[in-house]
């Protein structure tokens, strides 16, 4: 029987899919934090992870290249893959924000610029508005576009608010939730069923536990 083809997102979500792993006895044993390897086995050769940057896991799971894969909601809204979503693992929390100088909180300018790494979430959320943007688009450290006069706000992650304090920016309106999702290829969903139904099982009772206690 073919292995069942995990993308998994390097960096924060990383552990925690591991851990949750772990905690329904699927466990990699070659996996270790300094490791270079991109493809790993798991004890009783039913599963394979490969190791993907985060914006790539929706790609693998809508090609067929993994059959599930764990990314971040925010990425999914990103990217748009025709892929099944199948549950919210409750780890990875945190929310997509506008964010601003304080003083942007009443522009009503309708040529606002707005510097994101989610330039289609930005245009999404404005655009439900009637609000018609500019986006710019970056890849990391968005703080510090409208504290160099790059763009007008932000749309990004919020987590602690930390980041935003830090330079003198503050949330001036809320988007949505952020939570890492699992999901599935669609004819993988068909012709693994069982696996993937039980292992959707086994992650959902694991997260029932942990909201329970
Ligand atoms: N403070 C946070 N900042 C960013 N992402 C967070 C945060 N907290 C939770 N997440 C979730 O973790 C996911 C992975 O974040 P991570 O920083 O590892 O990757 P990334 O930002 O997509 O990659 P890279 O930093 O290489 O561009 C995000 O897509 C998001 O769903
Ligand atoms: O609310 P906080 O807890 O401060 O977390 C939010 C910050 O974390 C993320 O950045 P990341 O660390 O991924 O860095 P980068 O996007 O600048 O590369 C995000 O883009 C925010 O900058």
């Amino acid at each position: 029987m073919s292995e069942v083809k995990i993308a998994l997102a390097k960096g924060r979500l990383e552990q925690l899919t591991l851990a949750a792993f772990q905690e329904i006895g699927i466990e990699f044993p070659d996996f270790t934090k300094d490791s270079r390897k991109l493809i790993f086995e798991d004890k009783n050769h039913q599963y394979q992870i490969v190791l993907v940057k985060a914006s790539d896991v929706p790609t693998y799971v809508e090609k067929g290249a993994a059959d599930i894969g764990i990314v971040g909601k925010d990425t999914l809204l990103e990217n748009g893959a025709d892929v099944f979503e199948v549950l919210d693992l409750g780890f990875g929390r945190c929310k997509f924000a506008v964010a601003g100088l304080p003083e942007q909180k009443n522009n009503q300018s309708s040529k606002l610029t707005v510097a994101s790494k989610y330039p289609k979430v930005a245009k999404d959320y404005y655009h439900k508005k009637g609000i018609s943007i500019e986006t710019i688009k970056l890849n990391g450290s968005v703080e510090l576009a409208p504290l160099i006069g790059l763009s007008d706000v932000i749309v990004d992650i919020v987590e602690t608010g930390r980041t935003l304090k830090e330079n003198g920016l503050e949330v001036l309106e809320d988007i949505s939730e952020i939570s890492a999702r699992l999901v599935v290829n669609k004819a993988s969903f068909k012709t693994k069923t069982d696996r993937i139904h039980s292992l959707i099982q086994d992650i959902e009772s694991v997260i029932e536990k942990q909201t329970v206690s």
